[in-house]
């Protein structure tokens, strides 16, 4: 088994569980990385006891506290003794060239792809990082049910948890979404990062797009719950397109369940995120704690 060396840098107690950071080295990404996990009162009260786990995935710009700082999210997951696990969203301090010069590309902007582009793919494998090494650390170091997995996320995190799940039929148990860029391949900074981490458009793009994955997906039945903002100025200079992912669930009804919320006068921030994070606790609660 692979030795991640992981060490633990922080931990504060919250509603009854506990906030732990940690750090490991990546073989993955070639790098180190941190991700936060709350371990739910259940945990405390009997080490011995074992609980379902929740993955958030984070958009631009953000890092593995955002979400866990600004969500509210553990009051309700303390109610429901579910862990939380809150990983980065890129590789960082990697060396390559111009990796910090912007906020969508390169730090904070990893995609949740594995690059193939020379100059990306020793380090920007997010997808291989998200959908296998780090449930590979979670489940032989924490006590989580492997088999009691869903995920959700926001924006560029909420498109790759709904992705990484229609890749991997099974894996999830539910899926939800904040504001997810739903059609990566068609708008400007899924185009920008697409391009620099996978090369010129091809078929390899489809297989990191929902809405492709979406209009093809024929396997087991999944539920997915994603809520918008209507002031949201993403939504508005056209980056989200909630509407492509509707549509392509259309052709695969059968066998995913996408229930849409509009919030009139949200924006995309995480005063949105927190105002409806409670109904995300509850939704997963549904499939996990079943
Ligand atoms: N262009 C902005 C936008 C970035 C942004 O809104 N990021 C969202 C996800 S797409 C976020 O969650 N930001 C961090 C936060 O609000 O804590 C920037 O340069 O910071």
């Amino acid at each position: 088994m692979t030795d991640y060396k992981l060490e633990q840098v922080q931990k504060n107690s919250c509603f009854g569980g506990v906030v732990y950071k940690y750090q490991h080295y990546s073989p993955v990404l070639s790098c180190t990385m941190r991700f936060n996990i709350y371990l739910p009162p259940a945990v405390s009260a009997n080490p011995n006891s074992k609980v379902p786990v929740l993955y958030f995935l984070s958009g631009l710009t953000c890092t593995e506290d955002n979400m866990i700082t600004k969500s509210g999210v553990l009051q309700y997951l303390s109610n429901e003794n579910i862990a939380l696990v809150t990983p980065d969203t890129s590789p960082r301090n990697c060396g390559i060239e111009g990796e910090e010069d912007a906020w969508d590309l390169g730090t904070g902007a990893g995609f949740y792809v594995d690059a193939t582009t020379p100059k990306w793919s020793k380090h920007y494998n997010m997808y291989s990082y998200i959908s296998n090494e780090l449930p590979e650390i979670i489940s032989s170091n924490f006590p989580i049910i492997k088999s009691k997995s869903s995920i959700f996320g926001h924006s560029m995190g909420g498109h790759g948890a709904i992705m990484i799940a229609l890749r991997n039929p099974g894996m999830f148990k539910s899926v939800s979404a904040f504001a997810p860029i739903c059609h990566p391949s068609e708008c400007h900074v899924g185009i920008k990062c697409f391009e620099e981490y996978l090369g010129p458009k091809s078929a390899c793009w489809d297989k990191y797009d929902s809405t492709e994955l979406a209009s093809n997906y024929q396997d087991q039945h999944i539920s997915i719950l994603m809520d918008q903002g209507s002031d949201d100025s993403f939504l508005k200079d056209n980056s989200l397109l909630p509407d492509h992912l509707v549509a392509a669930v259309e052709n695969s009804k059968s066998f995913i369940s996408l229930e849409t919320r509009v919030h009139p006068g949200y924006d995309h921030s995480y005063w949105f995120v927190q105002s409806f994070i409670k109904d995300h606790i509850d939704f997963h609660a549904k499939f996990l704690n079943a």
